[in-house]
């Protein structure tokens, strides 16, 4: 990735096509100079927001407004001008062209904040929860990415670093002074404030997963038999009538999908075609195995039973198929129909049936069968969750319990956005904590505690950007989009 501070750049920062008003950014030396050229005003140069035209020699191109940002305080730390024009794909790209003619370059992605970043204006903590914030799905995800932005998260490793910094200094003086031990920090007090290090490390470290939650959002298939209530399901979560729903067993083929905001984290709900022992229909076999390769794919399993009438082969079916496919997706099993009594005396009538139509080795394995279902779901340690599709009862601790998987609790309050480079380096930082405090508890071991404690700084230096290497920056912003 070629990032050349010394050009000065450009690009539509607005989202392409129709808009009423776009705005088009210019940073770097030659931003002025280059507006100078081809905008025409009558507004007083004194003020920072101009009226005028974009004229490309006699042609008038655009009635715009030109705002000027005059280095070091701005988002880059450069010249930047912005001009707003009508947000027409044609004049936004006849204003591009023109100034890429009159000298600016296009910028590449994430290069404005590159260059804020590169000219001290943020840290990387700062620069990659910009593009978070972009791509929030969710207004809690939102709000995580801008507790970054302000800094949050920066501070916290700030105050890390001090913290270690500070007692790195008492470490090293008895390193020189080994026999002047007394005067400074005693071994347990070093311990001690190694201590509390780590337990600040742990607590960041506990925070990724809802970060990951958060910005990645999750995947839930709502698998079951036909019938089992899985589309009236996605309806009563979606508030609305998304899915088809028919008292017809294999009403639904194709998978459906919806998002929501599930407590704060973007979810996308998948309804599938139930999953039967026995079917003809080719269509529904198609279905069958895209209910599987969905279920396959989900980070939440919603396994939906019928909660009016026995389990059978049907759930046993379904049970092997999760036993063989999805050994780690988390699974929340719903008894659907929660409005009707769980029908145990229509259960009776059946079996008493069975018992006169069935001879008595064929009931043993119907026992068993169902038997065997109903033990799956005990295994699992997971009390069932109780739902009505038809009156909406157990939808909101249905949400609540997707919620918990993705790490979400209702206390949360300190929301940042810790992404997996981070992680790794927290990671890291932790061990090295770990090891430095478990050299103290030695007589002889004060380098090595000295050693990983430098170890640590330079882990949350990383954090910070201030000691990336080149190439993760390239990554880190060529993911951004073009005009951030
Ligand atoms: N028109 C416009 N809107 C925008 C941006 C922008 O670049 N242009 N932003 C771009 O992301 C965001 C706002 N973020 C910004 C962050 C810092 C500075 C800035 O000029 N910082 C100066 C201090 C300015 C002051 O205090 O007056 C600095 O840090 O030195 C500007 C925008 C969202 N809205
Ligand atoms: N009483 C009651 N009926 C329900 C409930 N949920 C679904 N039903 C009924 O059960 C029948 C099947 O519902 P669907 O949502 O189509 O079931 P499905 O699992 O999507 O079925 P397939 O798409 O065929 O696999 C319909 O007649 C629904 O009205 C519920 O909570 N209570
Ligand atoms: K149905
Ligand atoms: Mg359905």
């Amino acid at each position: 990735m070629n990032y050349n501070t010394e050009d000065t750049i450009a690009a539509l920062s607005t989202a392409a096509g129709k808009a009423a008003i776009a705005v088009i950014r210019l940073s770097g030396k030659r931003s002025f100079d280059i507006i100078g050229k081809i905008f025409e005003t009558k507004t007083s140069a004194a003020k920072q927001v101009q009226y005028g035209c974009i004229v490309d020699g006699g042609e008038k191109i655009d009635e715009v407004l030109c705002a000027f940002f005059k280095n070091p305080n701005t988002y880059t730390g450069e010249d930047i001008a912005e001009i707003s024009c009508h947000g027409n794909p044609v004049i936004i790209n006849k204003i591009l062209n023109l100034l890429y003619k009159t000298g600016a370059r296009q910028a590449l992605p994430g290069e404005f904040t590159y260059r804020g970043f590169i000219n001290g204006k943020m840290d990387l903590t700062k620069a990659e929860s910009v593009c978070a914030l972009i791509t929030s799905k969710t207004e809690t995800a939102a709000k995580a990415a801008l507790n970054n932005v302000s800094g949050e998260f920066a501070n916290k490793i700030k105050n890390l670093k001090n913290d270690l910094t500070n007692l790195l200094a008492f470490m090293e003086v008895s390193l020189d002074h080994p026999e002047e031990d007394i005067m400074f920090l005693s071994r347990q007090e070093k311990q001690a404030r190694l201590t509390l290090l780590i337990e600040t490390t742990k607590k960041l470290l506990a925070i990724y997963k809802i970060s990951e939650s958060l910005q990645k959002g999750l995947k839930a298939a709502i698998i079951g038999k036909p019938n089992a209530g899985k589309s009236s399901l996605l309806n009563a979560i979606v508030g609305k009538n998304r899915a088809i729903v028919t008292d017809i067993a294999g009403t639904t083929t194709d998978t459906i999908e919806e998002f929501i905001d599930c407590r704060g984290v973007p979810l996308t709900i998948i309804d599938t075609a139930g999953i039967r022992t026995h079917s003809d229909n080719s269509i529904e076999l198609l279905g069958q195995k895209r209910s599987k390769e969905a279920a396959a794919k989900a980070d939440v399993i919603i396994w939906v039973l019928d909660g009016s009438a026995p389990f059978d082969n049907n759930d046993k079916q379904i049970a092997d198929f999760i036993k063989t496919e999805n050994i780690n997706t988390p699974i929340l099993y719903v008894l659907n129909k929660a409005d009707l009594e769980r029908q145990s005396e229509k259960w009776k009538v059946e079996s008493e049936i069975n018992d006169k139509s069935k001879n008595k080795n064929e009931q043993q394995n119907d026992q068993s069968e169902k038997w065997k279902v109903e033990s799956e779901i005990a295994v699992n340690s997971q009390l069932p969750l109780k739902v009505s599709s038809l009156t909406g009862d157990g939808i909101p601790a249905l949400l609540n319990a997707i919620a918990k998987i993705a790490g979400v609790s209702d206390t949360q309050n300190d929301l940042l956005m810790i992404n997996s480079r981070h992680y790794a380096h927290l990671e890291n930082a932790f061990s090295a904590l770990t090891k430095a405090k478990e050299a103290y508890a030695l007589e002889d071991a004060d380098e090595i505690a000295a050693f990983e404690a430098r170890a640590t700084l330079s882990e949350l230096n990383e954090i910070l950007g201030i000691t990336t290497s080149q190439d993760i920056l390239d990554t880190i912003f060529s993911n951004f989009c073009i005009g951030k």
